[in-house]
């Protein structure tokens, strides 16, 4: 059983406004109190008994913390320390001050191949990374796509919220019906053993960076029921001035059966994102 600190968070940490709130709990700003430092504080209500259903368990905090430790990425957000009460975890980890990629994305008038392609790199590095170690986020959208600044001309992405992820074990069967209906995989709402591949799932840019899914329906259930039956389209508006080489990236990953879709590694190395000469790059 992982061990967090029993003292008083707020000994530690004088705790600021809330950033946000969501399925995952709280943020808010704080500030390290013995060095002025300022990071972000994730506050999890825990579950006060078995029978309850308000709150998480802790065993699910624990998961989630481990499979943080696990991640030293510059693209994945950090984790700094955590803090335990008789009905509260606090993850103190790196305050990102830029805000979602989805904003940031719906803000612009439209998001160039260029820099779709410079976003992808370091989402698709920070994947690989985690695949490397067996673990799959499960919830990869451009809303826990974060920016530590927007303001620079190459925005730096972190990946957060890592409250669905999961470390598989050789020979170990995972299954799960949790995600977000636009960006779920065919083989999650089929409820068959899941891999890390469902991550890859998510990466069908441009089109996902824009927030906008090719399955998207009227209803959940249609969006659902479109993502199994494969049934998408790519409307002219968001994708008429897609190159080639993006479609052919995109084909390569929306392919039902998981096993037939490109790694993420793999995709580090497609030409879309790695061209072959400077004339093949995207503009
Ligand atoms: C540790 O787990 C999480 C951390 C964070 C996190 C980490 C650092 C950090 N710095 C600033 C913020 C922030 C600022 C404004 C809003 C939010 C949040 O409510 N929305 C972010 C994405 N959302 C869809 C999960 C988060 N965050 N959020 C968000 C969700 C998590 O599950």
């Amino acid at each position: 059983m992982a061990l967090f600190k029993l003292q008083n968070v707020e000994d530690f940490y004088e705790i600021g406004d809330v950033l946000g709130s969501g399925h995952y709990g709280q943020v808010c700003a704080v500030r390290e109190r013995a060095t002025g430092a300022r990071w972000a504080g994730k506050f999890l209500k825990l579950r006060r008994s078995a029978s309850s259903r308000l709150g998480l368990e802790r065993k699910s905090v624990e998961k989630e913390v481990e499979i943080l430790q696990a991640l030293p990425h510059c693209n994945i957000m950090a984790l700094k320390d955590v803090f335990e009460s008789r009905a509260e975890v606090v993850l103190i980890v790196e305050l990102i001050g830029g805000g979602e990629l989805f904003d940031f994305v719906a803000e612009k008038e439209n998001l160039s191949e260029g820099e779709a392609i410079e976003f992808m790199k370091q989402i698709l590095e920070a994947v690989s990374f985690m695949h490397s170690k067996k673990i799959a986020h499960f919830d990869l959208k451009p809303e826990n796509m974060m920016l530590l600044d927007k303001e620079v001309s190459h925005p730096h992405i972190k990946i957060i919220d890592f409250g669905l992820a999961h470390c598989f074990i050789q020979g170990k069967e995972y299954k799960s019906l949790s995600g977000t209906p636009q960006y779920i995989a065919p083989e999650v709402i089929n409820y068959e053993p899941l891999s890390v591949a469902s991550d890859m799932w998510f990466c069908v840019t441009p089109y996902r960076l824009s927030g906008m899914s090719p399955f998207q329906g009227d209803t959940d259930e249609e969006t659902l029921r479109n993502i199994v039956s494969m049934n998408y389209e790519f409307e002219d508006r968001y994708f008429s001035d897609t190159s080639a080489v993006a479609k052919d990236f995109i084909q390569n990953l929306l392919v039902k059966d998981p096993s037939g879709r490109l790694t993420a590694e793999e995709c580090l190395v497609h030409p879309w994102i790695k061209p072959l000469t400077r004339n093949d790059a995207a503009s």
